[in-house]
Formats: C-alpha cells, structure tokens, sequence
C-alpha cells in the first residue's frame, strides 16, 4: 500500500537568491492500494506531476510523508524494484545510444537477485507489450512514438514493480495508439497484479484504466471517487471535467 500524509511542497520563484515561494502541493493525502489503479487528473499546472515525483522519491515534500508499505520512500531500498515510472516523454526516456536491449537491459540490472536468464526474459517482455523480439536490435530513433513508449513500459515493468507511476504517459500518443497503449497498460495489471498511479488531464483515458480517481485542483484533492461513481461527483470542478466524459 502506497501511503501520502499531509504532503506540502513549494519551489523557490524568480532566482536562486529571492524567498519567494510558490506552494504547488496544499496538505495532499491519499492511499493507494496494492493492485489499485488510481487516476489523478487536474487541470494542467495543478501541481500532478510535482505529487507523481514525490511518490517516486525522486524529490522530498516540506512536510508531510509519503510510504510504501509504511516504509518512507525517500530510502531508495524502499522504492528500488518496488516502484517504477513512465513519463510523457519517451524520446527523451531512452538513451539514443542504446539499443531497445540495452534499454531493457539497464533496468533489469537493478534488479536483485540478477535475473540469470535475461535475453528470454527481454524476449517476453517484448512480446507482452506488442513488439516482435528483433526489435531488440533497434535505437529509439528507429521506433514510433508508439513503440518508444511500449519500450518504457517493457523497461517499466521489468524489475516487476508493485507500483508504476505514470506521468501523463499516453498524451504523447495519437489517439489510435493512445487507445492501444491504454490496453496494454490494462493486460499487463493482470499478468504482473501492479498498482498504478495514473496521472492525467484525460478523463476518459483515466474512466478508462482506474479504480478510482482523485480529482486535483490548485495543488488540494477536491474530490475522490470511485469510476463507478463518476457521475455522481459533487464539487463543481469535477463536474466541468465530466462533461468531457463519453460513455459508451
Ligand atoms: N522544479 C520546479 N521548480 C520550480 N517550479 C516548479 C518545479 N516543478 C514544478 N513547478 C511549478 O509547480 C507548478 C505545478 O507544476 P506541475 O508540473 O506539477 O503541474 P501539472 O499539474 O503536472 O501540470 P501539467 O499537466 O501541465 O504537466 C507549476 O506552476 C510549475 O511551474
């Protein structure tokens, strides 16, 4: 279980040498169970993705904690192999000199005990996010933004993480592989019982995948909500966003 308690966080405005601050996150609190899919959307400069790096460990809050198992994840034994992340950004995600293998490759060393049989294992991973194995032997500027992104998330889901953050990871996409992606995303849940932190400004996308969302706005949780219960949210943002909900 993924824990956040009263997490604040503010950044430094207008140089090195000012006390300005601005506070992004206001006292955000949360849970997230294991095998859960919980959605965060809020408008852009709401403060997401400053929450989704605090929940990696890759950038301490003021105040307030965030635990994985009611451990902090600010110890990188606590989150190494436990958590994992996709960004929106998979051009710059993979290292232009590696190739598909060797991106892999990276991940899985971080894994411990070592895998003794990688290459069958890089094999199945290709396989389980749709690529044929000899794409193993091709550089990110040879891949589709689709394919780059279902590397990130063959490399994501490597180390058999409990819990992947994903960070805006489909908007990137064309919406035909957008859909693709969210597919994946759902298969693999299955096969490796992950829970997922979803981050996005796309609330079908979110209805789509998640158990429940929690709706963000100005840095606060405005609202949580069960996808079930979509309909029924009661603040006004959330009510703005589920105009942009089709149901089918
Ligand atoms: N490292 C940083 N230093 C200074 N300010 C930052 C930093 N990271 C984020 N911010 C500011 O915090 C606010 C929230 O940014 P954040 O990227 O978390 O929002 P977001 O909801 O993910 O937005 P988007 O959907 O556009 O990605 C923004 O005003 C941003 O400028």
């Amino acid at each position: 279980m993924l824990t956040v308690v009263n997490v604040e966080k503010s950044y430094r405005t207008g140089g090195m040498f000012t006390r300005n601050k601005q506070q992004v996150l206001h006292g955000v609190s949360f849970e997230c169970g294991n095998g859960e899919s919980l959605g965060i959307i809020g408008e852009s400069g709401s403060g997401k993705s400053t929450l989704g790096r605090l929940v990696l460990g890759i950038e301490q809050p003021d105040r307030g904690s965030v635990l994985y198992e009611g451990k902090p994840v600010r110890h990188r034994h606590v989150r190494s192999g436990n958590m994992s992340a996709v960004f929106q950004d998979y051009s710059s995600s993979i290292n232009p000199f590696f190739t598909v293998e060797e991106a892999i490759l990276e991940a899985l060393a971080m894994q411990k005990p070592l895998q003794s049989d990688k290459r069958s294992k890089i094999d199945l991973l290709l396989k389980q996010v749709g690529l044929d194995p000899s794409y193993k032997m091709k550089y990110a500027h040879e891949l589709s933004g689709g394919e780059a992104q279902r590397v990130c998330i063959a490399r994501a889901v490597a180390t058999e993480p409990k819990c992947i953050v994903l960070d805006e990871a489909i908007s990137s996409l064309d919406v035909s592989v957008q859909i693709q992606v969210l597919r994946l995303l759902k298969e693999l849940k299955e096969i490796y019982h992950m829970s997922y932190i979803f981050i996005t400004h796309d609330i079908q996308a979110a209805a789509y995948l998640c158990d429940r969302i929690l709706i963000f706005k100005s840095g606060k949780v405005v609202e949580t909500v069960r996808v079930e219960q979509l309909k029924e949210v009661e603040s006004d943002y959330a009510k703005k966003l589920m105009k942009h909900l089709i149901t089918f």
